[in-house]
């Protein structure tokens, strides 16, 4: 930055905050203030914030190149045209001067502007730092009040690009993150997220002191009360001016606000408890939600891009595996008791419901599209079932992070509504195939548009009329089937699908289980339309595809001694039981019973030595997502395993051959990788008595791809040197508590984060 002089106008909260960030970043020019009040004035001088000081403008304007006006909305009238009279007195180089301004209102002072003006400036560059607190005065200000924060300019079509160029570097100097946006909207977005909240907050507390019992209300004023009103305390005169100088933007805040609040007085008046849940469970989850849709991420690494951090597994070479312990529910049948739960008729409670983000994306879903959701809460969720027709259309895209499962059984079922939506997700999401989906729904008569090559978003028509096809899966997908189904359930006539190997059938299972027809013919799966469903208990088993980490891990290490309890055998999804037995993996099975109509069992393994095998095409589809846990099995196995008929793998959450071949290549483990799978030279001898480690260390890149992030934290077990995993928050999709369960039973991982770029 190269400003020789900063004058800044009104020495409040934010002007000295700004004097005192810039001065920790070491601002190479003078920072000079100019307030009403000499005591403010002397304060920034004896906080070292600003170089000098005085009452009036006419010292200061000398050498000034920036000018920045930070006095409160309503002041700026008088101030702008007192500027307006001394810079045509020439004491200043115009030519080089940029002003710009931090008032909470735009329209105002833009017309502000032009009284003084005449026009507005080319180098006058309006904006407003989202930033600030209860707390007023130079006293409290606060040199990292804009770190991270956003700072919004609304540039007019002549701003100077310089001048624009310049009050972006002031900002981004303090640790702002600065965008742009029209004086217009930001009065409308400022009037809802900051305007209404304070109003409220004042009127709140003044509705309560003026009440008789008001000692009594403030003396048991509890949390809730103090988080929500702590706003009350912010300084009045600021805020009267501001609701002077954005009414209409205001009224119009407050009108939707109060017809929200009508509503939820008719609710409480009416004892309509499913109304209220269904608003409160909502807004519960609203602010989490919008802030990872605004970063287009899944749940956790939206937070971490919100707190610009990156997370790594440290993985230390070494560790043991023994213990009982229950991995998280399973994600296929979680969003599946969601998505059946909404569509019954009746409450449904599930239990052993995988609290990760993936599911949970399919939860807030249905919040969205008015279904009262009770919880999670340790894996219960209660869920009011709104019948087949009974969704309303959700306010904006659905959001759905980084699951496929999500994007695609949604299509199915939106497919079928009365009303359009639109499904998005993050940027792993964003790069996956969804015309296995589009084609054959188009087929039933959807109407699907996608961005090119059939990605997402999906845009879906509503108020087709579907009708059934007899559709064969080019592929062998699990998803593609249950969409159809789910759409099925709204066509004329019968859907059929025929896979052309078996894949999960949860679908057809629970929605046999809630009383809908689903008939099986050989290799096709069969329902007809205009059903309805009856809501019923779902106890979701532990999932197998996250048992799978820690049966490899069992599998490899020296001493091991393992339970999994509770875990979903579905023979769909046991393909890496299959895979590690013929391997030579010592595993028992043991207390085995139906849960709501999916098997289960506990899960005895132990170390034994592994061999590397030619795995068996039939068994690809029923052990699809367990390949990353089982390339670390075959790399500790001895001899060479071999994969093919594996292709679907390269459009999972990463490329997962490459993603996993990228990765053994950096611990030194020979593999060849192939169109559609791999083969990998496994580090075993023949005489392998358990002592040596197979492999090295080094820094891997999960490609933000949970499997492959669980896969090397595992492949530490028998590494010579400590392995760094990066990009390790979307674990949370599938597996909350990974880390903490690891450690448990004896591995050795550490959390890192460092900033990210
Ligand atoms: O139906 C499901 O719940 C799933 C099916 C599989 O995907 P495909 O159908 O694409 O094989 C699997 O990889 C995914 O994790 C979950
Ligand atoms: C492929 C997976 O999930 P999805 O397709 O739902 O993103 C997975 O969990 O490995």
């Amino acid at each position: 930055m190269n400003e020789p002089r900063l004058l800044i106008v009104g020495l409040g909260l934010i002007g000295g905050s700004l004097a005192a960030a810039l001065k920790e970043t070491g601002f190479p020019g003078e920072i000079v203030a100019c307030d009403r009040n000499p005591r403010e004035l002397e304060q920034a001088l004896s906080q070292g914030i600003i170089d000098a000081g005085d009452t009036s403008m006419v010292n200061l304007l000398p050498r000034t190149t920036l000018i920045l006006l930070a006095v409160p909305v309503l002041s700026m009238q008088t101030v702008l045209v007192e500027l307006a009279r001394l810079l045509d007195k020439g004491l200043v180089d115009r030519e080089r001067l940029v002003i710009t301004d931090v008032g909470s209102t735009k329209a105002s002072i833009r017309a502000a502007t032009i009284e003084a003006f005449g026009k507005i400036p080319s180098n006058l560059v309006l904006g407003h730092p989202i930033a600030g607190s209860e707390r007023s005065g130079v006293a409290a200000a606060n040199p990292r009040l804009f770190d991270r924060h956003k700072v919004i300019l609304t540039p007019e079509k002549d701003t100077a690009p310089d001048a624009l160029a310049r009050v972006r570097r002031l900002w981004q100097a303090c640790g702002a993150e600065v965008m742009e946006m029209t004086v217009e909207r930001h009065d409308q977005v400022l009037a809802r997220t900051s305007h209404l909240p304070h109003l409220l907050a004042f009127s709140l507390v003044d509705t309560l002191a003026r009440q008789h019992q008001r000692q009594d209300i403030f003396r048991y004023a509890a949390g809730g009360f103090r988080d929500f009103t702590r706003i009350a305390g912010s300084d009045p005169v600021m805020w009267r001016d501001i609701f002077l100088a954005n009414r209409d933007a205001v009224l119009d805040a407050l009108d939707d606000f109060q017809a929200g609040l009508a509503g939820l007085r008719k609710a409480v008046e009416q004892a309509d408890g499913d109304s209220m849940l269904a608003i409160f469970d909502r807004a519960s989850h609203a602010r989490r939600y919008f802030d990872t849709l605004l970063n287009q991420s899944s749940y956790q690494a939206g937070y971490q891009i919100m707190q610009q951090t990156i997370l790594s597994f440290r993985v230390s070479p070494g560790g043991s595996v023994s213990r009982r312990i229950r991995v998280p529910g399973d994600k296929s049948i979680s969003h599946r008791s969601i998505m059946l739960g909404a569509l019954a008729e009746g409450v449904t409670e599930v239990s052993g419901f995988l609290e990760g983000e993936d599911s949970l994306a399919t939860l807030q879903a249905f919040r969205d599209m008015g279904v009262a959701i009770e919880g999670p809460s340790q894996g219960r969720v209660t869920i009011h079932g709104v019948g087949l027709h009974g969704l309303k259309p959700p306010p904006g895209p659905i959001y759905l992070g980084n699951s496929g499962t999500g994007m695609r059984l949604f299509a199915g079922l939106l497919s079928g509504q009365a009303f359009d939506s639109e499904l998005t997700g993050d940027a792993s999401l964003t790069k996956r195939p969804m015309n296995r989906v589009a084609e054959p729904l188009r087929q039933m008569g959807a109407q699907i548009d996608t961005a090119p090559e059939g990605r997402p978003p999906l845009k879906i028509r509503g108020g087709q009329a579907l009708k059934g096809i007899d559709y064969e899966m080019p592929v062998a997908s699990a998803q593609v089937k249950s969409c159809l189904l789910l759409a099925g359930l709204y066509a004329k006539g019968e859907t059929r699908v025929r896979e052309p190997a078996p894949t999960r059938d949860h679908t057809e299972r629970m929605l046999s289980g809630f009383g809908y027809p689903v008939r099986r013919e050989g290799d096709t799966a069969i329902l007809s339309g205009g059903g309805t469903l009856q809501a019923g208990p779902i106890d979701v088993p532990a999932d197998i595809s996250s048992a799978a980490f820690f049966l490899v891990a069992a599998a490899i290490t020296p001493g091991s001694d393992l339970i999994l309890e509770h875990v979903g055998i579905n023979p769909t999804r046991i393909g890496v039981l299959n895979i590690l037995r013929a391997m030579g993996a010592d595993l028992e099975l043991s207390g085995q019973q139906e849960v709501g109509g999916e098997p289960v069992a506990d899960i005895r393994i132990r170390y034994a030595p592994l061999r590397g095998i030619d795995i068996p095409v039939d068994q690809v589809p029923l052990a699809i997502d367990e390949f990353p846990a089982l390339f670390i099995a075959a790399a500790n196995a001895c001899g060479t395993t071999r994969l093919r008929g594996a292709e679907e793998l390269r459009v999972k959450e990463s490329d997962r051959i490459q993603a996993m071949a990228s990765g053994l290549d950096i611990l030194g483990v020979t593999n060849t990788v192939r169109e559609d799978g791999i083969d990998i030279e496994g580090r075993a001898e023949k005489d392998d008595d358990g002592s040596r480690v197979h492999y090295g260390g080094g820094r891997i890149d999960s490609l933000g791809d949970h499997r492959i992030a669980m896969a090397f934290s595992i492949a530490g077990l028998r590494a010579g040197e400590p392995i760094l995993i990066e990009n390790c928050a979307n674990v949370a999709t599938s597996f909350p508590g990974f880390v903490d369960l690891a450690n448990q039973v004896g591995m050795l991982i550490e959390t890192e984060t460092r900033e990210g770029s």
